[in-house]
């Protein structure tokens, strides 16, 4: 055998990509030299799983099982897709949330081997470059973060790389976005966590966060960078803070392909999920009183949607916001407030409104205070505060509306406002319950972005979307309402999260033709079309 084809054997071993393991037949070991690389036997894809399934069970806790996970997606990727696969209510907890929030802070400690890209700000003159690697030439679908909002975890740093790949994860298992055809990529500018700065094992740029127009600078040659390299890209921006998550869709909205998970995928799937929950309920959309609890990126998004959803009911703008009560760190938001960043002002309420309220707060208008004023019927959390949704506020809440529905939705599970168990608890089992993360007490509804963004990215990409509009995550928000009914649940289960992206892309497909986004009626838009592209692990 020459030493390039020894060189050859090798290469194809260590590329994920390539990789299959024992899975390689007697004539690709023949024709690739891989004879003595290997044990002799020759296995299958299902033996394989049964194998790693077994070893992965062995390990002693969820931590060591994500990064069993990563190493096996960094070893054979068709691997490591067909195994989450196999069993998505068992896996998705583990590449995802809530594990993932672990294996972000713990990022470091269990580094290994390349995947994705860091662009540091050092490297800022090297993005071009570094983008350029041939291996990334049928990237389609790039997910990206800066790492200061990780879950409701704040700043982690490099660490938060994490999330990209575990968001990209589900983009192959849930849309079937081929493992060749995705980029995680962490935008390193530093970080403000001082307790990771200070960790010898930090693998991060050791430096606080670049800030303002420098910041400004760095991500505007990233998207320059990203629209040269990959012409029609989707790029979701994922877990940024607040204020940079709104200023960066708003800038490059229009720019690019993209969209923000937090903000826009969090607002379908809520909305999607409350349009299911009223049903049962009986009562309109427009006919609720919602708190928000937590007015960030996820909640004003949140409330935005609603608007849009409740005049879609018949209400005007006016009638539709006073619907709605934002509270955030200092209690209910009102007009008054010094320093209201603007994706609040459109939720603030007039403080005249609230003269003659009754409240407890001596210093804000607590959470307490406004459900005890306004005696809502809905409940949503995305503060990353846990068990900010007491006994007492819940108690209250539920004391004189029939079906409660409260939906504590901030990831992981350390950061849930509520157990749902408590939820149930206190209301007689009156609440009708959905959560960020899974819990195992039954017949509460996991409310995640899951539900929207594969679907919404495979359905853009379809259709050659010139862009994602508002009315593209309200067509998903309407798809995602129809699709829980027929198994009982308000949404359906993980197992049905394949079927729910495909439904999903459709809707979304649609509407961007509908809306002009998209040549119209393109035949590689149809059901079968779009189904027909969904990569489901399997060796080549
Ligand atoms: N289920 C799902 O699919 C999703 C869930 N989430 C979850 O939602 C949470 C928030 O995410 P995101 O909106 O992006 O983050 P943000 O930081 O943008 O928003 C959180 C908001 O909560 C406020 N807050 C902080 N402390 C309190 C408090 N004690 N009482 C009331 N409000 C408070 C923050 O104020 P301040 O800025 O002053 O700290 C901020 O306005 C996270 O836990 C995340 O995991 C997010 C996206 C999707
Ligand atoms: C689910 C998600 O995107 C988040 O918690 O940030
Ligand atoms: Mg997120």
């Amino acid at each position: 055998m020459s030493p390039n084809l020894h060189a050859r054997a090798r290469a194809l071993l260590s590329d994920p990509l390539t990789n299959k393991g024992t899975a390689f037949t007697e004539e690709e070991r023949d024709l690739f030299g891989l004879h003595g690389l290997l044990p002799p036997h020759v296995g299958t894809l299902e033996s394989q799983i049964v194998r790693r399934r077994r070893a992965l069970e062995e390990k002693e806790n969820d931590f060591q099982r994500y990064a069993f996970l990563r190493e096996l997606q960094d070893s054979n990727e068709v691997l490591f897709h067909a195994l989450v696969q196999s069993d998505l209510p068992r896996m998705l907890p583990l590449v995802y949330t809530p594990t993932v929030g672990d294996g972000c802070e713990r990022f470091s400690e269990i580094w290994r081997r390349t995947r994705g890209l860091f662009l540091s700000y050092p490297n800022r003159e090297r993005i071009d470059e570094i983008l350029a690697d041939p291996a990334y030439d049928k990237v389609k679908v790039i997910v990206v973060s800066d790492g200061e909002r990780i879950l409701g975890l704040g700043d982690q740093g490099a660490g938060g790389m994490g999330i990209p790949i575990g968001k990209l994860a589900l983009y192959t298992a849930c849309a079937g976005i081929h493992p060749s055809e995705v980029l995680p990529i962490l935008l390193d500018l530093g970080t403000d966590n001082h307790a990771l700065r200070e960790d010898p094992l930090y693998v991060g740029w050791r430096a606080p966060r670049v800030r303002g127009a420098e910041y400004d600078a760095f991500v505007e040659r990233f998207v320059e960078a990203v629209d040269a390299r990959f012409p029609g890209v989707l790029l979701q921006w994922e877990d940024f803070a607040g204020k940079n998550a709104y200023d960066l869709l708003g800038r490059y909205r229009d720019r690019l392909l993209s969209f923000n998970d937090d903000i826009q995928g969090t607002a379908a799937t809520t909305v999607g999920t409350l349009l299911a929950a009223v049903r049962r309920t009986g009562k309109a959309l427009a006919d609720q009183r919602i708190v928000l609890f937590g007015a960030g990126a996820a909640g004003s998004g949140v409330a935005e949607m609603l608007v849009q959803a409740m005049m879609a009911q018949g209400l005007d703008e006016t009638a539709a916001r006073t619907r709605i009560w934002a509270v955030d760190r200092d209690g209910l938001v009102l007009s008054d407030f010094p320093r209201l960043p603007p994706q609040q002002r459109k939720l603030a309420r007039d403080p005249a409104e609230i003269a003659d309220w009754d409240v407890d707060g001596r210093n804000l208008v607590s959470l307490h205070d406004v459900i005890a004023n306004v005696r809502p019927t809905v409940l949503i959390g995305t503060s990353g505060q846990k068990n900010a949704f007491d006994e007492r506020c819940v108690r209250l809440m539920a004391d004189g509306v029939e079906r409660p529905v409260i939906f504590p939705l901030s990831n992981p599970v350390s950061r849930a406002e509520a157990h749902p168990e408590d939820l149930l608890d206190w209301t007689d089992g009156r609440a009708v319950v959905g959560t960020g993360s899974p819990f195992a007490t039954p017949g509460i509804t996991q409310v995640n972005n899951v539900y929207i963004f594969p679907g919404v990215g495979l359905g853009a990409l379809a259709a050659r979307a010139r862009g994602v509009s508002d009315g593209m995550f309200m067509a998903a928000a309407r798809r995602l309402s129809e699709l829980g009914g027929a198994t009982g649940g308000l949404l359906p289960p993980v197992t049905d999260l394949r079927h729910v992206a495909l439904e999903v892309a459709v809707a979304v497909a649609r509407c961007a033709q509908e809306e002009g986004l998209a040549g119209a009626g393109s035949e590689a838009t149809t059901r079968d079309a779009i189904a027909a592209s969904m990569w489901a692990a399997a060796y080549d």
